[in-house]
């Protein structure tokens, strides 16, 4: 059990064995996915597996991803069961595909990279603050590179604005003397992934917190087309001196789906202000008596967060709609096989 303890196992996952499941089968965290085949860590060491027939369709959220706790058949060789998850960290699946995709599980604090130059941006930083809330994790706001701004300060005041009370931390990620702030988020029973554009400093972050290169451990990196390395695969990294990591590729595209409570949580001043307006339905636009138009006016707010709210309140609600329609849409095709069996069935009795 001690290397389970070490891989971030507390007492809800051990809760949820039954001394049966203990006896047929093994409890393992997995560390990395590669289509159908996981990498996973048990009491005995890494292996790889495979998916039961069963898992292997359930829909995508209800497979095991990065960071899972999961249970292995007698053999050894295929995952049976995903443990129930503290968190799931998910985003709806880039291009045309409405599909929610799961990024990484039990995750209990999420470091928001961004560094303190041109790429800080504070819209991007509320999306990742909605997705944060909609997970269940902790979120922390790392400024990256704060070694090549004259003005930090401005950067950290500008993070503190995106969500009420959250945390910032400044760090060079290359200098492990930056990173005391960084660390005080980590101990051995905290999992904690990384997310950010790419180039923001995740890899260097996770090396220089480790102590050594990381990347010859399995975390698997290609040249993108402009010849630089960038992650392509999340991976989940034991530290040292106990902790566990989660390298989460740079996202291109990162919508959301299903954030309504979450953007309440990001956008909490916003939504006190609008009880506050002369019309329930206050669209905050130039209706007479707006509070959120008044604090933007006094630059209590900015006009910028306020458009952003309601560019995401607007992608979430489409989102929301085509994943209703979506699973609608399988309800019925799931209704129509049972038919077609039933009608077979009796043909058959005939
Ligand atoms: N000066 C300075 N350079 C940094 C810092 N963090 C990262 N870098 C540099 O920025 C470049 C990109 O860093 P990476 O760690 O590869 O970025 P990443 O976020 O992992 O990028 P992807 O793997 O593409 O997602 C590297 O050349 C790093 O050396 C920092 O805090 N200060
Ligand atoms: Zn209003």
């Amino acid at each position: 059990m001690n290397n389970l303890l070490e891989l971030g196992l507390v007492p809800f996952f051990i809760q949820q064995l039954n001394d049966v499941s203990l006896l047929e089968t093994q409890l393992a965290r997995v560390t990395a996915v590669q289509r159908s085949r996981l990498t996973v860590v048990t009491e005995t060491g890494e292996k790889v597996v495979e998916l039961s027939p069963a898992l292997l369709q359930a829909e995508p959220t209800d497979r095991p991803t990065v960071g899972d706790w999961v249970l292995l058949d007698a053999s050894l060789a295929r995952i049976t069961d995903v443990l129930e998850r503290k968190s799931l960290f998910k985003r709806l699946g880039a291009g045309s595909s409405s599909e929610i995709q799961p990024i990484a599980a039990n995750v209990d604090i999420l470091f928001i990279v961004t560094s303190c130059n041109e790429e800080f941006k504070e819209s991007r930083l509320e999306r990742y603050l909605a997705l944060c809330a909609e997970a269940g994790a902790m979120p922390v706001i790392i400024l990256s590179k704060a070694d090549l701004a004259d003005d930090v300060d401005q950067y950290v005041q500008r993070a503190r604005r995106t969500q009420a009370g959250v945390a910032v931390e400044t760090a060079n990620a290359l200098d492990p003397d930056t990173l005391a702030g960084v660390r005080s988020w980590i101990d051995s029973h905290t999992t904690v992934a990384l997310v950010g554009s790419s180039g923001v400093g995740k890899s260097t972050l996770l090396n220089t917190l480790a102590g050594h290169t990381l990347t010859a451990t399995g975390e698997i990196r290609e040249q993108d087309r402009k010849g630089r390395h960038t992650t392509t695969h999340r991976q989940l990294h034991t530290l040292p001196d106990g902790g566990l990591l989660i390298d989460v590729p740079g996202m291109r595209e990162l919508r959301v789906a299903d954030v309504d409570q979450s953007l309440s949580t990001v956008f909490k001043d916003i939504e006190a202000l609008a009880t506050q307006c002369r019309f329930a339905d206050c669209h905050h636009d130039s209706e007479p008596g707006c509070a959120v138009m008044k604090a933007i006016e006094t630059d209590s707010i900015d006009s910028r967060r306020l458009s952003n709210y309601k560019k995401l309140l607007r992608e979430n609600a489409q989102a929301t709609a085509t994943l209703a329609q979506k699973r609608q849409q399988g309800k019925d095709f799931a209704r129509m096989v049972k038919e077609v069996k039933r009608i077979k069935q009796s043909k058959h009795a005939e």
